[in-house]
């Protein structure tokens, strides 16, 4: 099999450019374009965070992954009416523990609201206050580097005007999850599958990922390639929503983690960053000499179907509203029916 360099899969832009004047940017919507027309991931190294908030923010997910199971089952995901709160999968596709959060906000969903709008709401948190302030100010930390990334997407594109800051403006709708992943149990046993291979349904998930490795994407000639972990990088990649807004210019990228480490947990955090709930999803007029195959069919779409089911290529993407689709993607509200059956 070619080894594919892994730099070539998985490139490594310097957000550094976005600010340094009209020739840097434009030298980094380049390299962006390219990154997303090929594997649709990429490494965002120096993103403009706060000091230290990455470090702090994988350091509270440890501590909130080490606290006593009764303390984390206090904030089960079934308790809620919102999609948040701590889950555990033990099964052959996932393998891990997770703290789902979002934007914190008032209930969503009663009277006479659409019943998707029950994807908004408050986060369960833990008693101590460090928690709350601490992810609540990563994630909205992001959500503004995912905004920057949005608007050199449109320009790459060359779209008139930034379609995704009309819908920025809306306020979109984010999904944070702090993840845990178990040791290897034995040496002898083979390696079991923390998540397997999927995409998400987003526009974009920006990932922050601890010094173990184990995240792989597959690139568009079929390899499964590490994304090798970097201090100070965000990992970007594609999700399907943006592959339906590009008409497939851009693909949503497969990816997959196994915890090879038989001593320590792995610890991740992904922002996924999506249009707001009432949003309609469109393609957008993309440059015709870039037409691609049509998208996914967002009916068939869910988090871990196996990739070879996925119908890429066959199905019109007739608009739908954002938060409809998503609704449905989580078993219309019973927390994660099939892969905790
Ligand atoms: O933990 C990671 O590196 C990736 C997690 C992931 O792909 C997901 O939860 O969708
Ligand atoms: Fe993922």
């Amino acid at each position: 099999m070619r080894m594919i360099e892994p730099t070539a899969a998985v490139p490594i832009l310097d957000a550094r450019l976005l600010e340094a004047g009209p020739e840097a940017r434009a030298r980094f919507v380049t390299q962006l374009v390219e990154a997303c027309r090929g594997t649709g991931c990429f490494q965002l190294l120096h993103p403009p965070l706060p000091s230290g908030l990455s470090r702090e923010a994988l350091q509270a997910a440890r501590d909130f992954f080490a606290l006593p199971l009764e303390e984390k089952l206090a904030l089960d995901i079934a308790h809620s009416q919102h999609f948040r709160g701590y889950s555990r999968m033990s099964n052959g596709r996932d393998w891990r523990e997770q703290l789902h959060l979002g934007r914190e906000e008032p209930p969503g969903g009663l009277d006479s609201e659409p019943t998707y709008l029950r994807l908004q709401g408050p986060n369960p948190w833990p008693r101590d206050e460090r928690w709350r302030r601490v992810f609540l100010t990563y994630l909205h930390a992001v959500e503004a580097v995912g905004h920057q990334l949005l608007e050199a997407l449109a320009q790459g594109l060359g779209l008139t005007g930034n379609p995704f800051a009309e819908e920025l403006a809306k306020e979109p709708y984010l999904v944070m999850k702090l993840i845990h992943y178990l040791p290897q149990p034995g040496a002898e046993a083979p390696p079991r599958s923390g998540v397997a291979s999927h995409c998400d349904f987003s526009w974009l998930t920006l990932l922050l990922q601890d010094e173990l490795g184990g995240l792989q994407v597959r690139s568009s000639s079929g390899e499964w390639v590490d994304v090798e972990p970097r201090p100070d990088a965000l990992v970007v990649n594609l999700g399907e929503l943006m592959q339906m807004a590009t008409r497939g210019v851009f693909q949503a990228t497969p990816h997959r983690v196994t915890n090879r480490s038989h001593e320590k947990a792995r610890t991740s955090i992904p922002v996924f960053l999506c249009p707001n709930l009432r949003s309609r999803v469109t393609p957008l007029p993309v440059p015709h000499e870039w037409a691609a195959p049509p998208c996914v069919d967002p009916a068939h779409v869910h988090r871990v179907v196996p990739l070879e089911r996925m119908p890429r290529a066959e199905h019109p993407l007739a608009p739908f509203v954002f938060g409809e689709a998503e609704w449905k993607r989580k078993g219309r509200g019973i927390w994660c029916a099939e892969c905790c059956a």
